[in-house]
């Protein structure tokens, strides 16, 4: 159900300290290892969002057992996977990508759906690099039946990963769980989103996998046994970008406690971005701390690599001094919406000037105002939404809900960090 929400502005520049969720990215990794591990594992600080929720529930209806734990994490305790079941993918890529290439061990017959726009976003090169590793399953795109035997022959696939880094992540997180294993060749233009592959490939040999990364564009698991282990999930710094942007635009100060020093999160890059712009960035002991300057700059950036933080760039750009462009993203118009469209058309909406290209859009500065955003189900149109509403008065945005995709009270957080602010 949509959900209507009048962007609350900020009195003045917003301080505050705000801890934010574990990353959607390395929950939902940890979940589909943890369920093809040996034995239990535990998982500390997960996100419980619905995307994360929806992975949970589907590897449960396949026979994994999760219980709660009292700190918030999951116990997880593998099982004979098994259908028949119905997977609900929601509008989550790590789900409908990452889920069937586990399934495709179970024994028995596997239905997949999701939201409607689930059913536009690319599938195709999962299922027939499934099919090609001796896995049967109908269909290129949401709706499809997987009939499994209980195993998965593997061995070597070449897929056009150019659409989605998820290609080739999902079917690497069950490939030692194949008799020969998983060779993933990628034929085709560049792999957006390549830090998100590292973290698929840190996750795995974390699990005691072995993976061979020797050669570009190809990615090597060895047959072999997933281990179970105890993992701490980092904060999503992804969406702990938002809440920087609240500094940025306003002049403020704002801290996300427990930013990672070393990560393979691609929302790590809003440091240098943020820097372009004009900000004052800090990691230390206490977070990652953001000053926002009195005016932002505009920049020229290729976000092919962290391609999920282009909402929240667009959303900065558009009320930052001077032209920026954004290059390198054409895939994410079959992210949640068509960013690129949906960005466009937005920023527009409200007075601003932007302009769609092939591989990303172009924002010049205008005077914006108030007006209705629409979030296209995408929660992170929905915070850019947010972002431009905290110094536009009069910005609603027609469907908050959608951030529950990956943050479970994005609005009580928002209000929770304005109010610090006060
Ligand atoms: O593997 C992942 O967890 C993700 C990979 C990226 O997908 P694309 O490669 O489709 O951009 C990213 O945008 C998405 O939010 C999460
Ligand atoms: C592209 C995104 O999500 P998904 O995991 O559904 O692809 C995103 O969160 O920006």
């Amino acid at each position: 159900m949509t959900q209507h929400w009048s962007a609350p502005g900020a009195a003045g520049p917003v301080h505050s300290t705000v801890p934010v969720p574990g990353s959607k990215s390395i929950t939902n990794r940890v979940l589909v290892l943890a369920a093809l591990a040996d034995e239990p594992s535990t998982v500390h600080a997960p996100l419980r969002s619905r995307d994360t929720v929806l992975m949970a529930s589907a590897l449960s209806s396949l026979g994994v057992l999760f219980a709660d734990r009292e700190d918030g994490g999951w116990d997880v305790t593998p099982g004979l996977l098994r259908g028949p079941a119905d997977v609900d993918c929601g509008l989550a890529g790590t789900v409908m990508r990452f889920l069937p290439p586990a399934a495709a061990l179970a024994e028995g017959e596997i239905r997949f759906d999701g939201d409607p726009q689930a059913r536009t976003r690319p599938m195709g090169a999962v299922l027939d690099a499934l099919r090609g590793l001796g896995a049967e399953v109908d269909g290129d795109a949401l709706p499809f039946t997987m009939r499994g035997t209980g195993s998965v022959p593997g061995g070597e696939v070449t897929i056009d990963a150019s659409g989605s880094s998820q290609f080739v992540s999902g079917l690497l997180l069950s490939g030692a769980r194949y008799d020969k294993g998983v060779t993933v060749r990628h034929a085709g233009k560049p792999v957006p989103s390549l830090p998100h592959i590292d973290m698929t490939v840190q996750t795995l040999r974390a699990a005691g996998v072995r993976v061979d990364t020797g050669t570009a564009d190809v990615w090597h698991v060895e047959p072999g046994v997933i281990g179970a282990r105890t993992w701490h999930v980092e904060p999503d710094l992804s969406n702990a970008t938002v809440f920087l942007a609240a500094a940025a635009v306003t002049g403020g100060e704002v801290t996300v406690p427990g930013w990672p020093a070393v990560t393979t999160q691609p929302g790590d890059a809003v440091r240098g971005i943020l820097e372009r712009m004009g900000c004052e960035v800090a990691l230390s002991d206490a977070g990652l701390t953001v000053r926002g300057p009195e005016k932002l700059a505009g920049l020229d950036v290729d976000l092919r690599d962290e391609s999920e933080l282009t909402p929240t760039v667009a959303a900065l750009a558009a009320l930052a001094e001077g032209r920026t462009v954004i290059r390198g993203v054409a895939h994410i118009r079959g992210h949640e919406t068509d960013r690129i469209a949906a960005l466009v058309n937005e920023i527009n909406a409200l007075g601003g000037n932007a302009t769609e290209t092939e591989d990303g859009l172009v924002i010049d500065p205008a005077p914006l105002r108030g007006g209705l955003w629409k979030a296209y189900a995408d929660h992170r149109m929905a915070t850019a939404g947010a972002i431009i509403g905290l110094v536009v008065p009069g910005v609603e945005v027609d469907d908050i809900g959608s951030t529950t995709k990956t943050i479970p009270d994005f609005p009580g957080m928002w209000d929770a960090m304005l109010t610090g602010a006060r």
